[in-house]
């Protein structure tokens, strides 16, 4: 869908430079989605992975971030492999509602109730990201934080349109229970892509 040059403005690795790879494409329809214009699987320009290496390849970045629309929508084999034989960490950003493919070093997996994630990619994943939109999402989201891994990070990220009222409440609970992480949307704070 769509290729930038920016910041990781999310979860673990916020604050790093970053090459996103937006592939068109989501079945999920969650109702607060930042990137509905993503959810069509065909109304999209594609990009031969020859020359989104060499967009890459351009920037100064060692980190590619790979995100939708769904990507696990695509098999990601062969993109994935091609950004290891560059010398790229893979990320994806996935709600881990479809089967796992590609090579990844970070998996940032983001439940959702409007598909669920499969255990195989609960099961992989390196930071749990759970959106708060309301406040019965903190024990909605302690139900993922069982089926991960102990090492898996696990982030709380209000949605952008309730960030006001859910961020008090998010802070509230870390306090509560320190497992549990900040993340906050910080391209959209500071207005980049
Ligand atoms: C647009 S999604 C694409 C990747 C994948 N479909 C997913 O949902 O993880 C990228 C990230 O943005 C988050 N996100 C989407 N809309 C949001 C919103 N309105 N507020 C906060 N986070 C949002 C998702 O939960 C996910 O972590
Ligand atoms: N800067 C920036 N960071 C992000 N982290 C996850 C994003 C996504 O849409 O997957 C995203 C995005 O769209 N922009
Ligand atoms: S799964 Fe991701 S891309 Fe799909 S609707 Fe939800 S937030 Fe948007
Ligand atoms: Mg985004």
């Amino acid at each position: 869908m769509e290729h930038f040059y920016t910041i990781q403005g999310e979860g673990f690795h916020q604050g790093k430079a970053a090459y996103f790879i937006r592939l068109g494409g989501c079945d999920v329809g969650c109702t607060w989605c930042d990137v509905k214009e993503s959810w069509p699987f065909d109304a999209h320009p594609y990009y031969p992975i020859e020359s989104l290496i060499t967009e890459v390849k351009k920037t100064n970045t060692k980190m590619v971030v790979v995100t939708g629309g769904e990507p696990l929508l695509h098999n990601l084999d062969t993109l994935t492999n091609a950004l290891h034989t560059e010398g790229f960490h893979t990320n994806i950003e996935t709600s881990g509602s479809s089967p796992l493919s590609g090579s990844w070093d970070w998996i940032c997996l983001s439940p959702k109730k409007f598909k669920r994630p499969l255990p195989e990619v609960l099961l992989k994943a390196n930071e749990l990201k759970v959106i708060v939109y309301n406040k019965t999402d903190f024990a909605w989201g302690e139900q993922f934080a069982a089926q991960v891994t102990p090492n898996c990070k696990l982030y709380l990220q209000p949605e952008w349109s309730k960030a006001a009222a859910m961020t008090p409440l998010i802070v509230e609970y870390i306090k509560q229970h320190p497992e549990w992480e900040l993340s906050l949307q910080l391209h959209k704070y500071i207005n980049v892509p």
